[in-house]
């Protein structure tokens, strides 16, 4: 409910998340004045396959903006623009015509495309893809996603050629459908999460046609791509035009760039990392497009309206918060994600025990499809309690090999770690995070920094804040941790993470 010190105009952002989508309205403080929230369907088809139902998430995000918008007890009058964020390189492609998706969406971890990848890798080779898009091959990405629709789904290719598919990103599909859909609907997406298709040219910020051509792509079927910051339409039609209508839809940007804006890390080198089901380390670097030598992805920050494109080096790891899932759902080892802290902290150390979680193969820095999880160091001393620890330090030592390969790839020295993310709450986990990496790592009031930054850029697109100068002066300090670990302990440490890093790799044989 607003209060006296959230008196309006407001702005809201939906993150339309890989478990849940929310939406949240801010004041002009950045303070957050409700939220509301709705998990979705998780769909495995087969081992390694994930996806969504894109027709309930649309349910959901018109759900949990009215939802937020009655909580907040406001109107339509009371909102200057709306903002999207997004999980990113979920891709989806439905009919122009009908609104109906041809197929479930392909999310992110999704690994069906593997061998796809190593066949593009043979027939075109790696390199061109990455100093073209930033980007290692990897299922991970939109492009060979779309291609698979392309190839499986019946009649799919045909009707994209006729020119009736679209295809998407779930920012796309989100905006599409709150500016009209079938009836005008804009096809649009933000250079952030074009950046992640694999599909568009770093230098030129526009559809790569050869890249496409090779991936197999009809480029013909792909949105327009847009700055992150700026009016695409108006919420129009639907339950959304009876209660909101004609609202300004004025940002996009992929999740994790959205919380780099939301960290305000709007200076080159300012560097946030992101702990949810997967963790993002991001790394502002201005005006620089860095080519990365050591497994990290070279993708867009933010673009707002008309001014320069800012890069950002990534450091993508598939498994963290899912891990500690994992070891509550599959293992039944604790029965909250809150209890691996108290378990963990039954024991001094991990009792020789590392837990590599490369369930998804390994992401960055290594990019090996054929990399399956290992718990290394296993003697009968280790109780359940030991692994808890190393499933914390799992996310730690992780994060210290994309932080050693922002160092090498951009020069810059980690000074700080803004952290976000439900994992945040873990105060043993941060403790460990730096000792690990050997930095500050500080954690602001606002947690929910994803929505925030989608909620900055829309209302800088529409003048409700100035200047990001402004948006600085709203990000607070609410803890921080030190590093105190022993140096000699650290690198002993590091070493057997290696070590054990290096028995996860080759477990898949390259026909499987
Ligand atoms: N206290 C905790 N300790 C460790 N992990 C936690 C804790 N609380 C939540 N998590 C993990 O954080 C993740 C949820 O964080 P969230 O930022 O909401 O993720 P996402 O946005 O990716 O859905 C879950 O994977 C959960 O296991
Ligand atoms: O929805 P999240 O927070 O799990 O983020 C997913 C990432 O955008 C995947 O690249």
């Amino acid at each position: 409910m607003t209060d006296a010190h959230t008196a309006g105009p407001f702005i809201a952002a939906i993150d339309q998340g890989t478990t849940s989508s929310r939406c949240i309205v801010f004041d002009r403080d950045g303070r957050i004045v409700s939220v509301d929230q709705k998990e979705h369907e998780q769909i495995f088809p087969k081992p390694g396959w994930v996806e969504h139902d894109a027709t309930e998430i649309w349910t959901n995000v018109q759900e949990v903006v009215a939802g937020a918008v009655e909580k907040a007890g406001i109107t339509r009058d009371d909102i200057k623009a709306i903002g999207i964020t997004n999980q990113r390189e979920t891709t989806l492609v439905w009919d122009k015509n009908t609104g109906e998706p041809v197929h479930n969406a392909i999310v992110w971890q999704d690994t069906r495309t593997d061998a796809l990848c190593r066949e593009l890798g043979r027939n075109v080779g790696q390199d061109r893809f990455r100093r073209e898009t930033g980007l290692p091959l990897a299922s991970y990405f939109a492009g060979p996603k779309a291609r698979w629709l392309l190839d499986n789904v019946d009649g799919v290719r045909e009707r994209a050629e006729a020119g009736d598919l679209l295809f998407g990103t779930m920012d796309t599909w989100v905006i599409w459908n709150l500016t009209g859909g079938v009836n005008g609907g804009k096809h649009v997406t933000d250079v952030t999460n074009a950046s992640r298709t694999m599909l568009m040219n770093l230098h030129t910020m526009q559809w790569d046609e050869k890249i496409a051509e090779s991936i197999g792509v009809p480029t013909q079927m792909l949105p327009e791509i847009r700055s992150s910051a700026e009016v695409y339409g108006e919420i129009t039609g639907g339950r959304l035009g009876d209660l909101l209508g004609g609202i300004p839809v004025a940002s996009a940007l992929g999740d994790q760039q959205a919380a780099l804006f939301g960290q305000t890390c709007f200076s080159e080198g300012e560097t946030k990392s992101t702990y949810g089901t997967g963790t993002f380390m991001v790394m502002n670097t201005g005006d620089k497009l860095i080519n990365s030598y050591s497994g990290l992805l070279t993708t867009v920050g933010y673009k707002i309206g008309d001014q320069d494109t800012v890069y950002a080096l990534e450091g993508s790891i598939a498994v963290t918060g899912s891990l500690v899932q994992w070891m509550r759902d599959q293992m039944g080892l604790i029965s909250t994600a809150a209890e691996i802290e108290t378990l963990a902290l039954t024991v001094e150390d991990n009792g020789g025990a590392y837990f590599v979680p490369a369930f998804s193969g390994l992401f960055a820095p290594y990019w090996r499809s054929d990399a399956r999880g290992v718990i290394a160091g296993l003697t009968r001393y280790v109780t359940k309690a030991h692994l808890a620890r190393a499933v914390l330090e799992a996310t730690a030592w992780q994060t210290r090999e994309i932080a050693d390969a922002m160092t090498k790839d951009s020069g810059v020295e980690l000074t700080a770690l803004k952290v976000d993310g439900g994992m945040t709450s873990n105060n043993l986990l941060m403790q460990t995070l730096a000792d690990f990496v050997d930095a500050p790592v500080v954690r602001p009031m606002v947690a929910e920094t994803t929505c925030l930054g989608a909620a900055y850029a829309a209302g800088l697109a529409v003048g409700f804040w100035n200047s990001t100068d402004d948006l600085r002066a709203n990000w607070r300090r609410a803890a921080e941790w030190t590093p105190r670990m022993d140096a000699e302990i650290r690198d002993r440490e590091y070493k057997s993470w290696l070590k054990a890093v290096e028995r996860t790799m080759g477990w898949l044989e390259d026909e499987e």
